[in-house]
């Protein structure tokens, strides 16, 4: 039998310790608010799941992984002593994020400057990578789980261990995928899904993707998505050391980075690289001189680039600006993830998104 007092003090009336400032965000599984926490005249940002849709099995894997986790310099600060649960809910309380989540960061279709993503993803690195030594898997990482706490991504923290399992276990596959979701789970046939640290590596490759074009590279990694298709005949040619085009949303990067994202992007996750392998990639360009519309200077010296003029079946390779580079709307199709979340009513009269074939999917995280 499960027995939910074991855990939570259980509270009469919340307002008594915390006064609700506004809401923060909501997600899947319940909604964040900010409050203001009377004894300590603090700030905190209160998880709320609703014991309605939440059992008790999944909160308590989530506010343990949270707990065991908070050791990490850049994963939310999970607070034992101050969480509780009310009649109706489960409160988790965290440390507040002042500057929000790394999706309202990202400028949409233009991507973030190098040098604030090298400094982000040196830290969702590092936190990754401690997760992964404890032999556990995030399952969703993306933007809206980096949490931002100041104006030059020094202090970036990751959050939402609600789809957090060990690694080598196995989860019941669900329907529909995310942009962030690795091939093995969008094309999953049996209803098992084997949980491997190479699915965080995945959704970190397609991260940093986004954080430097503020686009999405595909909608699914399956083949039937055309830029997902025209990545994978890319990557096959370059396998076998044939010249291939370029698509052109990977056009402005670095060979340097190019590699990184092939070893991060490998199709198969058995090949796939750990996160830890970003870290020998820090210190060379990722973006083109030519195409860095943050940089300075035009005429710094250029490393040479990779089948940027070679001929193939691939896509037209465009001058880089704000239209001719985006393939699936960064802003617009997370958005729709965002609206999804906040219930299947929602989705329905959200007229965006009768015209996208995003919203079934959008439910689902990797
Ligand atoms: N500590 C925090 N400080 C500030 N804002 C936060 C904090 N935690 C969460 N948020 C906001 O609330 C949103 C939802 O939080 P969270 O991901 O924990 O909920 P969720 O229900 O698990 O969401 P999802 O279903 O998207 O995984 C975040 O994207 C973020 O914008």
């Amino acid at each position: 039998m499960e027995t939910t007092n074991d855990l939570l003090p259980t509270v009469a009336d919340a307002n008594e310790r915390f006064r609700t400032i506004r809401e923060l965000g909501s997600g899947t599984y319940g909604r964040v608010v900010l409050a203001l926490d009377r004894e300590l005249q603090q700030r905190c940002a209160l998880k709320i799941l609703q014991k309605s849709t939440t059992k008790y099995r999944d909160f308590h894997r989530e506010y343990n992984y949270s707990i065991v986790l908070s050791a990490h310099r850049s994963i939310i600060n999970t607070f034992a002593g101050r969480c509780f649960q009310t009649a109706d809910a489960y409160i988790i309380v965290q440390e507040y994020a002042p500057l929000g989540d790394l999706f309202e960061s990202i400028p949409p279709q233009r991507g973030l400057p190098e040098r604030a993503v090298k400094t982000i993803m040196k830290q969702v690195a590092s936190a990754l990578e401690f997760m992964h030594e404890q032999g556990l898997v995030h399952r969703d990482v993306k933007p809206e789980n980096i949490m931002i706490f100041d104006a030059d991504f020094r202090k970036v923290k990751l959050i939402d261990f609600g789809m957090t399992r060990r690694c080598g276990s196995y989860v019941r596959r669900l329907i529909g995928s995310i942009p962030y979701s690795p091939p093995e789970v969008c094309d999953a046939h049996s209803n098992d899904i084997l949980v491997s640290s190479s699915m965080d590596v995945w959704a970190f490759g397609v991260l940093l993707f986004c954080s430097l074009t503020g686009n999405f590279p595909w909608e699914h990694a399956q083949e039937s998505d055309v830029y997902y298709n025209e990545y994978l005949q890319w990557l096959r040619h370059h396998q076998m050391q044939s010249r291939y085009k370029l698509p052109s949303q990977w056009y402005k990067f670095s060979s340097r980075l190019m590699r990184i994202f092939r070893k991060m992007l490998d199709p198969d996750p058995l090949k796939r690289c750990e996160i830890i392998e970003i870290s020998k990639y820090y210190d060379d360009r990722w973006i083109n001189d030519q195409f860095n519309s943050h940089r300075r200077s035009s005429n710094e010296d250029e490393g040479v680039e990779e089948d940027f003029s070679s001929s193939g079946s691939g896509t037209e390779c465009n001058t880089i600006n704000s239209s001719t580079t985006s393939n699936t709307d960064f802003e617009e199709l997370t958005q729709l993830m965002r609206n999804s979340l906040t219930g299947f009513d929602n989705l329905l009269t959200n007229d965006n998104l009768k015209s996208s074939s995003s919203a079934a999917t959008a439910k689902t995280c990797c």
